[in-house]
C-alpha cells in the first residue's frame, strides 16, 4: 500500500517492522524499491535475501509457476497435471539485470535469445518504457511494460515438450542513455538431471516428433557455453 503511493520510508519502515517477512513481503519491497527508482537499494535486499536461509529469492515469484503451467497444459488440451510431471524436481533461478544508461545506448544490448528454460515470469520497470523486445512476426516489437503486471516468457523446454506447439519467445533487451532500467527474472525449470522428451500425447501421425530427449542440465551447459544466439540453441536438439 505504502509502496503503491511511493511513501518510500513508510514501505521501508513497514517491512522492517515486520516480524515475519516471507516471500510475498519481500517480493513488494523489491517492486517498491525499483518503482521508486532505488536500483540500488533493490538490488542490496535481494543479494540479502539470496543468503538468507528462511526467505529464498527463488520462491519469492513462483507463488504462480504451478497455475502458469496447468493452464499451459490445458492449452495443449492435456490434464491440468500433464506439463507439471514434466517438471518434476523442479529448478528454480531468479536474476536481477542491471542497466545502467549509457552515452551510446545502440552498442550497449543484452543479445537475442530465447531463454533455455521452462518460461520465465519476469518482472520490468515501468519508469522506463524501452527494454525488453521481442521478435514477432520476423520484426523486433517494444513489450511496454504495466503497473502490477508480469511478462511471461516461454523458455525452450516449453517448446520441446510441446512438440513445437509452443514457441519460445525470441527476445532482447535495450538501454537507453537517460535512466537506469532494472528487470527481474525468475527462471522456472525442470530438475537439471530431467530428460526432457517432448509429451507422447502430442506426438501423432500428422504431428511427428520434432525434437531429440536431451538431459536438461547438459542443455544449460551448453546454452551458458556458447554466445547468445537467437533461437540457435533449440535447433541442436531438433531432429
Ligand atoms: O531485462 C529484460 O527485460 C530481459 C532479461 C532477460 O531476457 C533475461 O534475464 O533472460
Ligand atoms: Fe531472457
Amino acid at each position: 500500500m505504502y509502496g503503491k503511493c511511493s511513501s518510500l520510508p513508510d514501505a521501508w519502515s513497514v517491512f522492517h517492522d515486520l516480524v515475519h517477512k516471507n516471500a510475498f513481503s519481500c517480493n513488494i519491497m523489491i517492486s517498491t524499491l525499483c518503482a521508486n527508482g532505488q536500483s540500488a537499494q533493490a538490488i542490496h535486499l535481494f543479494l540479502a535475501l539470496a543468503s538468507d536461509s528462511v526467505v529464498r529469492p527463488t520462491h519469492v515469484s513462483f507463488v504462480a509457476a504451478k497455475r502458469v503451467l496447468g493452464l499451459f497444459s490445458e492449452s495443449l488440451g492435456l490434464e491440468s497435471g500433464a506439463l507439471e510431471e514434466a517438471f518434476e524436481g523442479e529448478r528454480h533461478a531468479m536474476r536481477m539485470n542491471y542497466y545502467p544508461p549509457c552515452p551510446e545506448p545502440e552498442l550497449t544490448i543484452l543479445d537475442a535469445h530465447a531463454d533455455p528454460n521452462g518460461f520465465t515470469i519476469l518482472q520490468q520497470d515501468t519508469r522506463v518504457k524501452d527494454g525488453l523486445q521481442i521478435v514477432h512476426c520476423g520484426a523486433w516489437v517494444p513489450i511496454k511494460p504495466l503497473p502490477g503486471a508480469f511478462v511471461v516468457n516461454i523458455g525452450d523446454q516449453l517448446q520441446v515438450l510441446s512438440n513445437d506447439a509452443y514457441k519460445s519467445v525470441e527476445h532482447r533487451a535495450v538501454v537507453n542513455s537517460e535512466r537506469t532500467r532494472v528487470s527481474i527474472a525468475s527462471f522456472y525449470g525442470p530438475a537439471e538431471d530431467s530428460h526432457i522428451a517432448l509429451l507422447a500425447q502430442l506426438v501423432a501421425d500428422e504431428a511427428p516428433a520434432c525434437f531429440k530427449d536431451s538431459v536438461y542440465g547438459n542443455y544449460l551447459q551448453s546454452f551458458y557455453a556458447s554466445k547468445l544466439d537467437g533461437k540457435a540453441a533449440i535447433e541442436t536438439v531438433r531432429y
